[in-house]
């Protein structure tokens, strides 16, 4: 079911501060900021040669990092996205082995424009799945 890689996300407090360490610091590759309504979140993407990093940075007053960031206030990684080749079929086989996906169900577009879904992280290992349509 899971194929590439797609991204590893780091929720931050300060995404102009977490620029600067990956791209000054680091010396990576590191796009613009993308605000993303409704996700309620400003991601940025580093870019690295076999896959992605996500810095996430709180977008409004409802955004789902939120908590996370209360309860790692210097940031934490917050989940990984991996390619699927059919999200709705591969949501189906996860919801019928007793996953649960998260929000309605249905993929909204995400960062890349394709459709993403997410897995609770509590059926997977303590860890957000976030699923982006190959
Ligand atoms: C533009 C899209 C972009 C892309 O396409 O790449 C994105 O990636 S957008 C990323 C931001 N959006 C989301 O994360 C959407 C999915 N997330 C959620 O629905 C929530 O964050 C949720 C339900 C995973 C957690 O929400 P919340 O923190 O408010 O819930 P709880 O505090 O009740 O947490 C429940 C339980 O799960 C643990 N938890 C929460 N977040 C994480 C995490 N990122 N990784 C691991 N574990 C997490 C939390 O500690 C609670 O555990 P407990 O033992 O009960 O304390
Ligand atoms: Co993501």
């Amino acid at each position: 079911m899971i194929g590439r890689l797609n991204h590893v996300a780091i929720a931050v407090p300060d995404l102009d501060a977490a620029i600067a360490i990956y791209r000054d610091t680091l010396d990576a590759e590191v796009s613009e900021v993308v605000p993303q309504p409704e996700h309620g979140v400003n991601t940025v993407f580093v870019v690295l040669p076999n896959t992605k990093v996500e810095l996430l940075g709180v977008l409004g007053t409802d955004s789902p990092i939120a908590k996370f960031l209360e309860r790692n206030p210097e940031g934490g990684i917050h989940h990984i996205c991996y390619e699927v080749e059919d999200i709705r079929a591969a949501r189906d086989r996860l919801l019928a082995a007793g996953a649960r996906v998260l929000g309605s169900g249905e993929p909204r577009i995400g960062a890349h424009g394709k459709p993403v879904l997410f897995l609770h992280p509590k059926d997977f290992l303590g860890t957000l799945v976030e699923l982006e349509q190959a």
